[in-house]
């Protein structure tokens, strides 16, 4: 059987913002909206069936079990457009891209969205187990006094609510202290991290400056750019910042990790068909992607780094080297983190002892990232998949031709790696 191209033919997002800022008031059904409402009306979607619509929040509320559907109940769309929630962690944004573009390719679809979003500030609570039995119980007693008696067993503090921190359940440890770990491990310096996050920052402000988000964000709620972003920023000031996982030893901090963020994209993909029936420019084709695992129990510096196996995997099925690309898109939940990634990919030596034949090529720094990484922009886990894929794609429809390189890392080990081309 035939598989169809599938292309890149629009893209829409929110300005991010840093958790407790713009968006507190918005839950994930509202960020959502807000920028779908935006790519339906700059691609003249209104009242279209589209062929699905597919994406996912990392963290729900358990009343938003079907938060794609819903939304899209809420938007302009035929509302006999399909869709179907996906959790990936970080990697959220991209596997949505990637289950809606092999529904293109197989001709199951001719078009569809690929979304996410994370309100962060809107996150659900906990409760002990003890609360929630006793809450339980409680629902199941017929009489007023048998009602009191469940609700007065929990003690006081089982009816703390308890905050998400973000562990890892295998190993008790947050993103932050995994990675300070992998930082010393592969010898990451605090000057590496800090010279990436500034540099991030400087790229994302120019691409403002240079109109390169014009025609990409819409604002939203009162905010029109991301506001995490920092033109203030310098390697003076960022030196300075304490470390945030590792108070005595450690490089990591709040300059060269990214906040919790909300925020929502979106990716409108097609067959060449329906772009061309729909008067929408190819901007670039997704052409592979690769998901990988890695062992991070033992191996707790690993946490982040299974991209570098996605990585290996993909290029082998391309027949490509990682030199070979004009843009790389690689994911920033942590400087460090994409330091360690690259050092490996790079460094033959340390590529073997990761399990790799080889090392996979270099990495020219002048494409790395060039509009900014999650760095500056933040990082609303299920919504980063989208910019990446959006701004690579603009990137190589503004070139006229290339290829580009998106890798990102999530949690529970995870990562994936795609080519876009035009
Ligand atoms: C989920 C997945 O699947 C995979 C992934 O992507 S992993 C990534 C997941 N993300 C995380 O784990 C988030 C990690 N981040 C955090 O926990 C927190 O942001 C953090 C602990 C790192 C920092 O939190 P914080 O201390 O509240 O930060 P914040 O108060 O904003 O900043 C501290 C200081 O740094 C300063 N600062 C921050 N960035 C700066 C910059 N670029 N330049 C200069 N100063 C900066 C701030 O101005 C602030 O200074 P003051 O104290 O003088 O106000």
């Amino acid at each position: 059987m035939e598989t169809k191209k599938v292309a890149i033919v629009g893209y829409n997002r929110i300005p991010f913002a840093r958790m407790n800022t713009a968006y507190s008031e918005q839950g994930n059904q509202d960020l959502l909206l807000a920028s779908l409402n935006g790519l339906i009306d700059r691609y003249r979607l209104k009242g279209k069936r589209l062929g699905e619509v597919a994406g996912g929040a990392v963290i729900k509320h358990i009343s938003e079990s079907n938060l794609i559907r819903e939304t899209v109940m809420n938007t302009t769309l035929d509302p006999a457009t399909p869709a179907c929630d996906l959790q990936q962690a970080c990697d959220t944004g991209i596997e949505a891209a990637i289950y809606i573009g092999n529904k293109i390719a197989l001709g199951q679809i001719d078009c569809g969205i690929a979304c996410g979003v994370e309100a962060m500030s809107n996150i659900p609570f906990e409760s002990s187990p003890r609360l929630r039995k006793a809450l339980l119980k409680a629902n199941k007693e017929k009489s007023a006094f048998g009602k009191l008696k469940q609700l007065l067993s929990p003690k006081l503090k089982d009816w703390m609510p308890i905050p998400y921190k973000g562990q890892e359940p295998k190993t008790g440890l947050v993103m932050g202290e995994h990675t300070e770990i992998t930082a010393k491990y592969y010898n990451i310096s605090r000057q590496e991290q800090d010279e990436l996050a500034l540099k991030s920052h400087q790229n994302m402000a120019k691409a403002y400056d240079e109109g390169f988000f014009d025609d990409m964000v819409t604002p939203a709620f009162g905010l029109d750019k991301d506001n995490n972003l920092r033109r203030d920023s310098s390697i003076e000031k960022l030196s300075q910042l304490k470390p945030a996982f590792d108070k005595q030893n450690g490089t990591l901090t709040a300059g060269n990790s990214t906040p919790f963020t909300d925020g929502a994209s979106a990716v409108l993909l097609a067959s060449e068909e329906w772009a061309k029936a729909n008067d929408l420019p190819v901007l670039a084709y997704i052409s592979f992607s690769e998901l990988a695992g890695i062992e991070y129990v033992e191996n707790k510096q690993d946490l982040l780094l299974a991209p570098v196996f996605a990585a290996e995997r993909m290029l082998k099925k391309a027949g490509m080297n990682l030199s070979d690309f004009d843009y790389y898109e690689i994911h920033e939940a942590f400087a460090a983190q994409v330091l360690a990634t690259i050092k490996i990919w790079e460094n033959d030596e340390l590529a073997k002892k990761f399990g790799l034949e080889k090392a996979l090529g270099k990495i020219d720094r002048s494409k790395l990232n060039v509009k900014g990484g999650s760095l500056a922009a933040a990082h609303p886990f299920a919504a980063t998949g989208g910019r990446i894929i959006a701004t690579l794609a603009k990137l190589l429809h503004e070139k006229g031709s290339g290829k580009g390189f998106i890798s990102i890392c999530a949690a529970r080990g995870q990562g994936v790696t795609m080519i876009l081309e035009k």
